[in-house]
């Protein structure tokens, strides 16, 4: 073989992938959702997915959307992005960027905010009609942190345990 690979993973592709396989890692029945954090030096700092905070039973906390609050995961669950976040090898993430799968919530934009991460790239926008999420793009304007949709260039990604390749078409 001579010359060098040339197609390999683009840095937002890599880091897009990595937020998808954590959110492999996700209980939630109904969305998964994975985050990572790279800095300038596109060093992974921080990565997470969403679930129920530590120590809480994945047994004894409901995961259901629907029925009194206290009944739904809502008010148990810890948001991929915190959890990207509190992973972090440092508190200081001024300038790193955010892959995560889904727009962020209004809770969370605030703490990415407040981490300086300077940039959001997400995959869904599910749901961007909602205040929540509609909240978090006026602090994102108002705070000059950037934010824009992954545009994948592939269609998919197969990881092979077999052939110990990634395959892509
Ligand atoms: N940006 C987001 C938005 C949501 N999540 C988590 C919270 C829940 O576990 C799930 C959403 O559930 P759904 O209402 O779609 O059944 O995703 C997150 O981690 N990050
Ligand atoms: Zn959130």
């Amino acid at each position: 073989m001579s010359g060098k690979r040339e197609d390999v993973l683009g840095w937002d592709e890599y880091f897009m992938s990595l937020a998808l396989l954590s959110a492999g890692r996700s209980k939630d029945p109904n969305t998964q959702v994975g985050a990572c954090v790279a800095d300038p030096h596109n060093r992974i700092v921080g990565i997470g997915y969403n679930g129920f905070p530590r120590g809480c039973s994945d047994d004894r906390l409901p995961w259901a959307r629907e029925g009194a609050y206290l009944d739904t995961k809502y008010p148990f669950v810890c948001h991929a992005e915190v959890n990207a976040i509190l992973n972090a090898i440092t508190r200081d993430l001024t300038g790193c960027r955010m892959y995560v799968a889904l727009f962020p919530c209004n809770e969370c934009t605030k703490i990415i905010i407040q981490s300086g991460i300077g940039e959001i790239i997400y995959l869904s926008d599910k749901y961007a009609a909602t205040d929540s999420v509609r909240a978090s793009k006026i602090m994102l304007d108002s705070s000059g942190t950037a934010y824009r949709q992954f545009v994948p260039s592939r269609p998919s990604l197969t990881i092979d345990f077999f052939t110990c390749r990634l395959h892509h078409d």
